[in-house]
């Protein structure tokens, strides 16, 4: 697997939390990971897809062994009929043209579509859904009674083998791997940060390729160019060999008009970005990111040795992927201790002690001296999910607030280590984010005080009449003039600049005020929470089941009852002030 400079290989990582068939559902995953199987990427065989399920779900692995039989359809239909969109479900849902051949292949999806969803419903793969032996040795070695998602040995599946497997046409493959690493109770696994190292590891041992893309099981390539795009940046003599990553834009689709709980997130996803670019480059965020292998092994100069040379990132494996051999060594590199006494999350792969791994991972590789780059094509190459309610938002935004604070208050702080390692500027970029949480502060008082003052007579604004009201009025209109013109600037409008004004302030007396309340209660050793994964499903029914999630309704009804408090003071104070 060497790099030239015509091809180079690929890794391509897909995670699903798998923790919730219902939050993750495996169609999502398998439509997210045919979309890069697909890549126009000559030859194919470079390109490898790890599939990371974290939640162990057999549920997955066959949702994946019927992947692997439809993109023996798919992969050759799309190259041949020259189609863009090559998520399946994207592309059954857009407006393309109705011939035999769409028939046919869309016959074929609603197949697979099917038996996927019928295994879902009967929560288990029957045997009357395996197909040959090897499928059912999967099946029964691995989940066993025993089996449960926070116990379970490393499962690693070859489901596609570039070289051997071949399409319809026969054409090649990339290769498809799923792994679910080992998991138990007594080490620790480290959320997603800990599954991206297992991944980095498997992957290294099987086909070790030098560029890897990560990307999260919601969001689905949306352009079959994007390799070329992204090795352009790699390959240019004048970015390298400092280049760590090269970043796309976070981009959603099925987002209304106003855009309601303004997840777009502009500022953090496509403004900043830009900023950024022009000094050392853009932050993490955690998928649609292109990564040369090497940065996560020490600085630009200063190389870390992993513990095994297979995992060094100049490795060449002359193996195959199912040979015993590698497979010996990628359970062992799989299994839950071997990053004990490492390191692992200190100072190779992933890093480890914030839940917002993208932000922190991105920040450190930048404090060792890496660059990045921001890539931002007209056509989106990568499109997500949004969170599908507001309930969602606030709790995504809760934990990221408790995984900045755990970054803005460690002794890698923004303000003291990253000021000394990447300068005042860069630093400051990634300060405003780490602080964000404390935003709660001014915007609670800011919610509250005003009314206060009213109902007790005091006045806190000048008068109109009193000449610093000028400058008052000048402030008010300059900040938010500003922010606007900024939102409109990058292919905004006033309706969804007005929704990010809302959620800003929803956000500030919710997800920013409890995120900071439970880092505070973390730290004082009260409570200790984890990632909850953000739910991508965009049915109702299956929306509902989740919302009926006995354990969840006590946060649920807490974070919005400041909200509600808020408001009720408000409006007391309004209809008081106005009698
Ligand atoms: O223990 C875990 C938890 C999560 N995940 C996966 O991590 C991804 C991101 O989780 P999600 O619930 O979608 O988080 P979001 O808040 O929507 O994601 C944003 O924020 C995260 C934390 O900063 C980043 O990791 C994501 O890339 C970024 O899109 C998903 O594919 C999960 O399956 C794991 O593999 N293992
Ligand atoms: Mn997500």
């Amino acid at each position: 697997m060497e790099t030239t400079t015509t091809s180079a290989a690929v890794t391509t990582t897909v995670n699903t939390g798998g923790l919730h068939s219902v939050k993750e559902p495996p169609l999502n995953v398998v439509n997210t990971a045919l979309s890069v199987m697909a890549y126009d990427y000559n030859p194919i065989e470079k390109i490898s897809i790890y599939v990371s399920d974290d939640g162990g779900s057999e549920l997955t692995l066959f949702a994946f062994m019927e992947a692997a039989k439809f993109a023996a359809y798919w992969l050759p239909f799309c190259r041949e009929n020259k189609i863009i969109q090559r998520s399946p479900d994207a592309y059954f849902n857009s407006n393309y043209t109705e011939n035999s051949e769409t028939k046919k292949i869309k016959l074929m999806y609603e197949n697979m579509k099917k038996r996927i969803e019928e295994v879902i419903e009967r929560g288990k793969v029957d045997e009357d859904y395996i197909n040959n032996e090897e499928e059912l040795q999967a099946f029964t070695k691995f989940w066993t009674p025993e089996f449960t998602r926070h116990n379970h040995p490393s499962i690693i599946q070859v489901l596609l083998e570039s070289g051997k497997d071949k399409d319809m046409t026969s054409h090649g493959m990339p290769n498809l791997i799923y792994l679910s690493r080992e998991k138990n109770k007594s080490s620790p696994h480290h959320f997603k940060a800990g599954a991206l190292n297992a991944l980095l590891r498997v992957s290294g041992i099987m086909t070790n390729a030098p560029i890897i893309l990560t990307l999260d099981c919601d969001m689905y390539s949306n352009d079959p160019s994007t390799p070329q795009r992204a090795l352009c940046y790699f390959l240019d003599q004048t970015l390298r060999p400092n280049l760590a990553y090269v970043q796309f834009p976070q981009t959603f689709h099925g987002l209304n008009e106003a855009d309601t709980y303004a997840s777009e997130i502009k500022g953090l996803f496509f403004t900043n970005p830009i900023g950024m670019d022009g000094l050392n480059g853009p932050n993490y965020v955690g998928t649609g990111c292109f990564f040369r292998r090497r940065a996560f092994f020490g600085t630009p100069s200063m190389f870390e040795h992993p513990e095994i040379p297979e995992l060094f990132p100049d490795h060449v494996v002359n193996k195959p992927i199912k040979a015993q051999e590698i497979l010996r060594r990628a359970y062992y590199v799989a299994s839950c201790n071997y990053e004990s006494g490492s390191n692992w999350g200190s100072k190779i792969g992933f890093r480890y002690g914030s839940l917002v791994e993208d932000y922190y991972t991105g920040y450190r590789l930048q404090c060792e001296g890496w660059k990045s780059v921001f890539c931002n094509p007209k056509r989106p190459a990568f499109l997500g999910d949004i969170p599908i309610s507001l309930y969602d938002v606030v709790s995504q935004n809760k934990r990221w607030s408790v995984g900045l604070l755990e970054v803005a208050f460690s002794k890698y702080s923004p303000l003291t280590f990253g000021v000394q390692s990447m300068g005042l500027v860069m630093a400051h970029c990634y300060a405003h984010y780490a602080f964000w949480p404390i935003w709660s502060i001014p915007l609670t008082l800011y919610a509250f005080i005003p009314q206060l003052t009213l109902l007790n007579g005091v006045t806190i604004f000048p008068k109109v009449s009193d000449p610093w009201f000028f400058l008052y009025v000048f402030m008010f209109l300059g900040a938010y003039g500003q922010d606007c013109l900024v939102f409109m600037s990058n292919e905004g409008t006033f309706k969804r600049w007005w929704s990010d004004q809302r959620m800003w302030m929803i956000r500030g007396l919710t997800s920013f005020l409890f995120g900071t309340i439970e880092y505070l209660t973390k730290h004082l050793g009260i409570s200790t929470q984890g990632f909850n994964v953000t739910s991508k499903v965009v049915d109702n029914d299956q929306a509902m089941v989740l919302r009926s999630d006995k354990g969840r309704m006590p946060t649920r009804v807490t974070i919005f009852s400041t909200f509600l408090a808020c408001t009720l003071y408000m409006a007391f104070a309004f209809l008081l002030g106005n009698m």
